[in-house]
């Protein structure tokens, strides 16, 4: 509940069109509730008394509530509108923001399906109830305490039957409200279940195909889509169950009222016109009074949304410019790495990857690091730029503290190039200028020629080519050299390189690292090395075994003093070989 209280923040913008759409929406309602009370005054006056006297000022009056009523609910209703997608628009942009300033190990920790739902299904649940839940919860409360006044007044005995009956209604439209949004989420969840195993078999259709898995597809999919059948089928039973008691107690309602009105009418205590002005009334209840279990029932579900949605925005980012944080000047920094004593584990497995280690990486210089799958290289590289804090120990450029530095002049500092590398839905300048976005064409030209990466001009629209989502349109090695010239283009301090080049063909790869070779000469670079080739890059290669630095020394140092060097460089080259 204190979740959904929060909300207001978000509402408080709009707090004078809500007011309006209140006063909108009570001057409507009073529209609507007078017009049995003219149609009254038509029975009991021109119509009893045969002569049309009036009966045009009555006509009139009655087709003027109805304009009326009909111009205000239009404007509430657009008022309504602009306030709920103003809403969910804002807490969308909110939510996106501050997504975008959490750490990695949250990502690590979030599933983006989660993340995904809650930005979209759970947003959507919070508009529905601000735009349509709040608004007729009081809308429908006015008119239900209005109607039953009136009904009191026409004639209390059965205005006091009318009243109670919105007990049952009341109860029943709730469990209907709970079970059918039950059996709604059942049939969505199940509806992506479907849309996944279809997304699914036509990624991976080249797979399917080539190990002759048709069958087994066709069947998996067959056996999601007629659970899906079932979910739909059994949410339509109970729709139908359900509307059927809907109909039933409301009409048993109007049989009592028409029995007890005509005995009140012959025993002269109700005029006709009474008894039509309080049939239509009553009828105008039935809406209001089913659609509050909906309205709990849609508030319930705000509620959960609420709590899902502040569950992301409450997440304190765990890396930010700590206070006092200074600036990292480019023309200044000569691009020392230095990690000291360093121990890290990522957060929720208690286990330690890195268990205490030092490295010196010069000015200029560039390291290579060496180790078996899964040592720890990737996460290592990912402690210099902050994508992770060490859990102890520091990682220093030019000796300052990288937590000392803001975060944005030290990602300007330190670039990194990952081995899968992620390009977005944008042209391929978009995409390569996106961590210096006041590149020069010549700065282009030159990051491109150094990552070999010239084959963009041949596209059909050069530099303004939209590369689909993820690159996909390209091919493995075109997308890790465009990734590549995209760090080059920075023109860091520091370098980082996870295993560049493995996407690579072996002439490529050449041409890279001989390119790779003039640009790694003026900066400082850190290279995750998984080929004997790569290592070729360093000027000096490090052993990462069991969380530490093991040895460090020249590719031939290490391959005459150290046997653990040996076999991982072997146990890689095997890997390359057989891949090849
Ligand atoms: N985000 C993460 N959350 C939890 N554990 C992780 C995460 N990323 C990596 N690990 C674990 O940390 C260990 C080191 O992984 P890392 O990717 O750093 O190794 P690597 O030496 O780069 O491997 P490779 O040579 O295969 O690229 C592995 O055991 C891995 O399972």
């Amino acid at each position: 509940m204190s979740n959904l209280w929060r909300l207001r923040e978000y509402l408080r913008p709009y707090a004078g069109r809500m007011a309006a759409m209140l006063v909108l929406a009570v001057f409507a309602s009073l529209a609507a509730l007078a017009t049995p009370r003219m149609i009254q005054a038509v029975i009991d006056g021109p119509v009893t008394r045969a002569d049309d006297d009036g009966l045009w000022w009555l006509a009139a009056a009655i087709l003027a509530l109805g304009v009326a009523e009909a111009f205000l609910v239009w404007l509430r209703r657009y008022i309504q509108a602009t306030v709920a997608l103003g809403v969910e628009a804002d807490m969308r942009r909110d939510i996106y923001a501050h997504v975008q300033k959490l750490h990695a190990g949250f990502h690590d920790r979030f599933q983006t399906g989660q993340l995904l739902s809650r930005a979209t299904g759970d947003l959507g649940r919070i508009r529905r109830f601000a735009a349509w839940g709040m608004i007729f919860l009081v809308i429908n409360v006015f008119t239900y305490v209005a109607v039953i006044a009136q009904l009191l007044q026409i004639y209390w005995p059965l205005g006091l039957v009318v009243a109670a009956s919105a007990v049952p209604l009341f109860f029943l439209s709730r469990s209907f409200a709970r079970g059918y949004i039950r059996a709604s989420r059942a049939e969505q969840d199940q509806a992506g279940e479907v849309a996944n195993t279809a997304e699914e078999t036509a990624q991976g259709i080249r797979v399917v195909k080539a190990f002759g898995r048709s069958r087994h597809v066709i069947e998996r999919f067959e056996g999601e889509a007629a659970k899906l059948r079932d979910i739909s089928v059994g949410k339509v039973r109970m729709l139908s169950k359900s509307w059927s008691m809907f109909d039933a107690i409301p009409n048993l309602v109007l049989a009592a009222v028409l029995i007890g009105g005509s005995i009140a009418v012959a025993a002269g205590a109700m005029t006709i016109g009474e008894l039509v002005a309080f049939v239509t009334l009553q009828l105008m209840l039935v809406w209001p009074i089913e659609a509050l279990g909906w309205i709990i029932a849609n508030g319930n579900e705000a509620m959960t949304a609420a709590d899902r949605i502040f569950d992301v925005l409450d997440t304190e980012p765990a890396i930010v410019d700590r206070p006092g944080a200074t600036d990292l000047d480019r023309a200044d920094a000569k691009g020392h790495l230095r990690f000291e004593g360093v121990r890290f584990g990522y957060e929720g497995t208690g286990k330690e990857i890195l268990t205490g280690l030092d490295l010196d990486v010069r000015p200029g210089e560039t390291l290579a690091i060496a180790g078996v799958t899964g040592c720890g290289k990737t996460t290592l590289l990912s402690l210099a730029p902050r994508l992770y804090d060490v859990t102890e120990g520091r990682v220093t450029i030019d000796g300052r503290d990288v937590r000392d530095l803001t975060l944005s002049s030290l990602r300007r500092n330190v670039a990194t190039a990952f081995e899968d590398p992620t390009l977005f839905s944008m042209s391929v300048r978009e995409n390569l200028t996106l961590g210096r976005e006041d590149a020069t064409e010549a700065d282009i030209e030159e990051a491109l020629q150094v990552a070999q990466a010239e084959f963009v001009y041949d596209l059909p629209w050069g530099l303004d080519t939209r590369i689909g989502e993820q690159g996909l349109s390209l091919s493995g090695g075109q997308r890790q050299r465009l990734a590549l010239a995209r760090a080059v283009i920075v023109k860091p301090a520091v370098l980082i390189l996870d295993d560049p080049l493995s996407a690579l063909d072996v002439h490529t790869e050449e041409l890279v690292e001989r390119a790779l070779a003039s640009v790694l000469k003026g900066t400082t670079a850190l290279v995750a090395v998984h080929r004997p080739s790569t290592v070729a890059l360093a000027d000096r290669v490090a052993l990462l075994q069991d969380g530490t630095i093991v040895a460090v020394g020249t590719h031939s140092e290490l391959l005459e003093s150290t046997p653990a060097y040996r076999a991982v460089l072997s146990a890689e080259a095997d890997t390359v070989g057989a891949a090849a």
